[in-house]
């Protein structure tokens, strides 16, 4: 029998009591990502939408599309646990008010115009040539930790294109990345362990210490950077690169810069945070995304072979990738969408709910925590009897299914990625680099999986190895 429409939704199995749902998010993200994937079974089976209860906090948990498309649009503030990461991002777009935002993203959206990210084909290229010559060392010698690659790579990628500038000193770039990883770490402890989500007790714990002595190395670095480029820009002293269309090659601190000047938009702390969130939220995505897309590449080796195909049609052998070709790489992009599909770098998003909202089943009341599980929309029986497995070729006919509705690898709604486009263009060039000099051998059922804000592969020293294609 159907629920009468005011009811509350169904709290999710596995209560205690008093803590509620607590103990099922203790333990690391390995047992986190675990839960993760129990919920979407358990909500599903639930109609879709679950309530659970985190000692005094409830929240909602929804994989209905209707229901997560209803919320995703109508609920434009962020949960207020995005509120933990304003001493990392400042007011940057991720975790600020809607308002702000409004007039943030409007400010911000030329930086990522496709002619602007046209200029951007320039590094994609280098860098991707860069990283095919650094893996040459591991071809015919069995796994090895890709992952760590990736992260370079896209590390420098972002770096160049959105300061200017890329790191030449490895050991700075792996001292970054560990800084941004401990900070990640510090975020997903303070989520859990609710005691600590009032800043008047977290102010106290050992927790916000650590927090503190990575952000000062993570800001040192980004400020550094900052300050350098701003006496380059107005000492007249910066390189600016023209490329054959005749666009200028710009990176995104200087677009910031320049509204700073022009209409003080942005101060020097609002540049830094916007900057930060960029090399963040890029840095945190598309490597994770490559090494699960070149896993089950090498777990699928028809699969691979033709996407070996088409690069070698659309660009033959040896030349450089061009803003045209990216379009014409169609089953590579399909590739990229379902490895997405199956594997959400961002499995689940949070809105907070201002006021009542009426879902298709359920009136929810305004709550501080709505949780959209895009994971569970990515498994949702509409996309067929096959979900659960790697097809590429279901994006070749968008037609057939509703993707829209059950698809947010970049989000729902209008706070959807904003790096979207230039995170599908790196992440294909790079693959069109990679695929035609190697050939990719893997088992992506080995591969551990763990939730720390983002969906992170283990290292990858035991699933994945490359030959050279001769
Ligand atoms: C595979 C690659 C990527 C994936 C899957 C991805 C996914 C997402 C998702 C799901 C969100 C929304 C988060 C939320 O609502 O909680 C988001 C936001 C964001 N992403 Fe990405 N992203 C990717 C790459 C990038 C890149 C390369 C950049 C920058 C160059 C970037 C910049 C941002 C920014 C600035 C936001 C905040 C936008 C806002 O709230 O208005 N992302 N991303």
């Amino acid at each position: 029998r159907q629920r009468a429409k005011t009811a509350e939704p169904p709290p999710l199995p596995g209560a205690w009591p008093l803590v509620g749902h607590l103990p099922l998010f203790f333990g690391d993200g390995y047992k986190l990502w675990n839960r993760i994937n129990n919920m979407v079974d358990q909500v599903c089976d639930v109609g879709g939408i679950a309530k659970i209860n985190l000692g005094p906090v409830t929240a909602y948990i929804i994989t209905d599309p209707d229901d997560c498309n209803t919320i995703a649009t109508t609920c434009m503030e962020k949960d207020p646990v995005y509120e933990f990461t304003k001493p990392w991002f400042g007011e940057s777009l991720i975790a600020s008010r809607y308002e702000v935002w409004k007039n943030d993203y409007k400010l911000l959206t030329p930086a990522f115009s496709q002619i602007i990210l046209n200029t951007f084909m320039d590094v994609f290229n280098s860098e991707s040539r860069k990283l095919v010559k650094e893996l040459e060392k591991h071809a015919g010698k069995g796994p090895f930790d890709l992952f760590t690659y990736l992260r370079h790579n896209a590390l420098n990628i972002l770096c160049l294109t959105a300061l200017g500038v890329g790191f030449t000193d490895s050991n700075l770039a792996s001292d970054y990345l560990h800084a941004v990883k401990s900070t990640f770490d510090t975020l997903v402890e303070r989520v859990l362990k609710i005691w600590w989500h009032s800043p008047y007790t977290f102010a106290w714990s050992k927790l916000k210490k650590e927090q503190d002595g990575y952000l000062k190395i993570l800001h040192k670095m980004s400020d550094a950077v900052l300050q350098k480029r701003k006496s380059e820009m107005f000492g007249n002293t910066c390189v600016k690169k023209t490329i054959t269309t005749g666009t200028k090659f710009k990176p995104f601190v200087d677009i910031l810069l320049e509204l700073s000047v022009e209409n003080g938009a942005f101060n020097d702390e609002q540049i830094r945070a916007q900057v930060d969130l960029m090399l963040v939220a890029g840095q945190e995505s598309t490597p994770n995304a490559l090494l699960f897309t070149m896993a089950l590449l090498g777990s699928h080796p028809d699969v691979q072979e033709r996407v070996f195909s088409e690069i070698q049609e659309v660009l033959g052998e040896d030349r450089d990738v061009e803003k045209m070709d990216l379009s014409r790489l169609q089953y590579l992009e399909a590739v990229v969408k379902e490895s997405l599909r199956l594997f959400p770098i961002a499995p689940l998003i949070g809105r907070k709910l201002e006021r009542d909202v009426k879902l298709k089943n359920y009136t929810l009341s305004p709550s501080q925590h709505c949780i959209l599980l895009i994971y569970g929309l990515h498994k949702h029986p509409i996309w067929g009897p096959d979900r659960h497995e790697f097809k590429p070729e279901r994006w070749l006919e968008p037609s057939k299914v509703p993707f829209n509705l059950v698809y947010g690898p970049f989000g729902l709604g209008r706070r959807q990625c904003i790096g979207k486009t230039y995170a599908m263009m790196s992440m294909k060039t790079t693959l069109a680099y990679v695929i035609r000099s190697y050939r990719i051998k893997a088992d992506y059922t080995k591969m551990r999986l763990k939730y720390v804000v983002t969906l992170n592969p283990d290292n990858a020293e035991y699933y994945i190895s490359i030959e050279k294609r001769t």
